[in-house]
């Protein structure tokens, strides 16, 4: 549905912020900000603060050759019917209410290809991003060529994997679902809010979500990554998005903002995970002999040792609580963490999980159940690489009963525990720092410097990743 005419014409949503009272299920954990994800963020992402100014044109552009431009982001003003169904006996109520509020959520998400045509300027704008490929600031100038290189070099291989799920991402319409889920989980509560999808790399563009809002004149915004542990590549580069494009728009800078940066910790995620567990168990002719297998995305390893990512802390705290909560279901199988996703020929999180599925079929692991832990909507990586490439690699390795738990999409537990965390978010809700200039244009954008940069970083990368060493490790590693 298309954000103009659904979000033309909304009622003011009317919402006591200060006194609610909250269902005896829900948890206040998680991590909650408000003003201070800017700092935040720059503490943990020190390196690559100084990285580059919104990317206002190319990435944007780069994705919409040959495309009616998507000039709104998604909002979701309508209940929508049925599409996912909720938990509406929540305790919660609203009380009266003090003041006229107008409150916006903001869903984050990476953003997939939804053609074969989109899959190498997507993978231009993600490789753009200097929260993926973090160059020292020397080298910054080489990013946009760096990106068009490897995207290049990338697509084909990865145009095979969307081939193979049907020609292009389901994330758009999974995060979609997961959003009119979410307004209807709201409502059921008395809380009326605008949702917009903001995408990092595809449509709707973070950028067009947040003109969105401006234009909507959202008085309160909560800002809810659909990543359930915080990464500098994840959240952080959305969150960066967000404060470049705030701290420089008078209206923007002064809007009320609450992050909730990473929700593992939520005993509503935590128990919606145990039960999917506990669910697909019961599939296996032995569900006590079943290996819990967790394969997380990865991130290379000088993410959490350089620019100190706490991605893995919290996976591990989060596969913890996973592994208590079904030990308190009286569900005691082993378990075992690896990560996928590897790309480039730097070093990554370990254990892989490439080789972990060889090493267990060789200690005589039969039955393993594959838990996709690091988002919560189908995407490549499970429906490809988990379900295709990890499946049969497992089963030539040894193992011989294969599951995967489906990812939470819109499963209703967690749905309506994410509106939760939002209505407990929405009391700390500050606005960001002051503005620096109060017209909100972004940045000047100069065509012929842009040009320049263009064509002298492009030969400089041909030299660099056409040096023997770098091409080897390319050929193994990206393609
Ligand atoms: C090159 C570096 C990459 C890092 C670091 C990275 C981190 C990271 N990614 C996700 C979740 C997703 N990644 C997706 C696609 C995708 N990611 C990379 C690279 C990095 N990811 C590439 C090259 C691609 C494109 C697909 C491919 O060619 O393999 C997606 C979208 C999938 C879809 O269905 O479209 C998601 C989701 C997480 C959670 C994460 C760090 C924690
Ligand atoms: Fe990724």
């Amino acid at each position: 549905m298309e954000a103009a005419s659904i979000a033309a014409g909304l009622p003011q949503t009317r919402l006591t912020v200060a006194s609610h009272k909250l269902s005896s299920s829900s948890s206040k954990v998680g991590s909650v900000t408000s003003v201070s994800f800017l700092e935040s963020l720059s503490a943990q992402t020190s390196l690559v603060l100084t990285a580059s100014p919104i990317e206002k044109a190319a990435p944007i552009d780069a994705g919409s050759r040959g495309r009616k431009r998507n000039v709104v982001a998604q909002s979701f003003a309508a209940p929508s019917a049925g599409i996912c169904p909720f938990d509406r006996t929540s305790s919660f109520q609203s009380q009266s209410q003090t003041a006229e509020e107008k409150i916006g959520l903001l869903l984050l998400n990476l953003g997939g290809p939804e053609t074969l045509q989109d899959v190498q300027p997507f993978l231009f704008n993600l490789f753009a991003d200097p929260d993926i490929i973090r160059l020292p600031r020397p080298f910054q100038f080489l990013q946009k060529p760096l990106a068009q290189l490897i995207s290049v070099l990338r697509a084909p291989k990865s145009k095979v994997g969307y081939a193979a799920i049907g020609g292009g991402s389901p994330l758009r319409k999974i995060t979609d679902e997961q959003a009119h889920a979410i307004k209807d989980a709201l409502q059921a509560k008395d809380v009326s809010v605008n949702v917009y999808v903001g995408m990092r790399y595809w449509y709707p563009f973070t950028e067009e979500a947040i003109q969105q809002i401006k234009k909507d004149r959202i008085t309160r915004l909560v800002v809810l990554p659909l990543y359930p542990q915080f990464s500098i590549s994840t959240t952080g580069s959305s969150l960066r998005i967000l404060e470049n494009t705030f701290s420089k728009d008078a209206y923007l800078s002064r809007l009320p903002v609450s992050v909730i940066e990473s929700w593992y910790k939520r005993q509503g995620y935590v128990k919606s995970m145990a039960d999917l567990i506990e669910k697909e168990l019961q599939t296996f002719s032995k569900p006590d002999e079943v290996m819990i297998f967790f394969s997380a995305h990865g991130v290379p390893v000088s993410y959490v040792e350089v620019a100190g990512d706490p991605y893995k802390d919290q996976m591990e705290d989060c596969i913890y609580l996973i592994m208590q909560e079904l030990k308190a279901r009286g569900v005691y199988n082993d378990h075992t963490l690896a990560y996928q996703s590897r790309v480039g020929p730097v070093q990554w999180l370990k254990p892989y999980t490439d080789e972990v599925l060889v090493e267990l079929g060789k200690k005589g692991v039969k039955s393993l159940l594959a838990v996709p832990v690091s988002f919560v909507s189908e995407h490549i990586e499970t429906l490809e690489e988990i379900d295709m490439e990890y499946r049969e690699l497992a089963l030539e390795s040894g193992i011989e009963s294969w599951g995967r738990v489906p990812a939470l999409g819109c499963t209703s537990s967690f749905i309506t525990d994410l509106a939760d965390a939002v209505v407990e978010a929405l009391p700390s809700a500050k606005a960001i720092a002051a503005s620096s200039g109060s017209t909100g244009e972004i940045d000047n954008y100069d065509p012929f410097r842009y040009a320049i940069k263009l064509l002298f970083g492009s030969v400089l990368a041909c030299v660099l990743l056409f040096s023997p060493k770098m091409f080897v490790a390319f050929r193994n590693q990206l393609l």
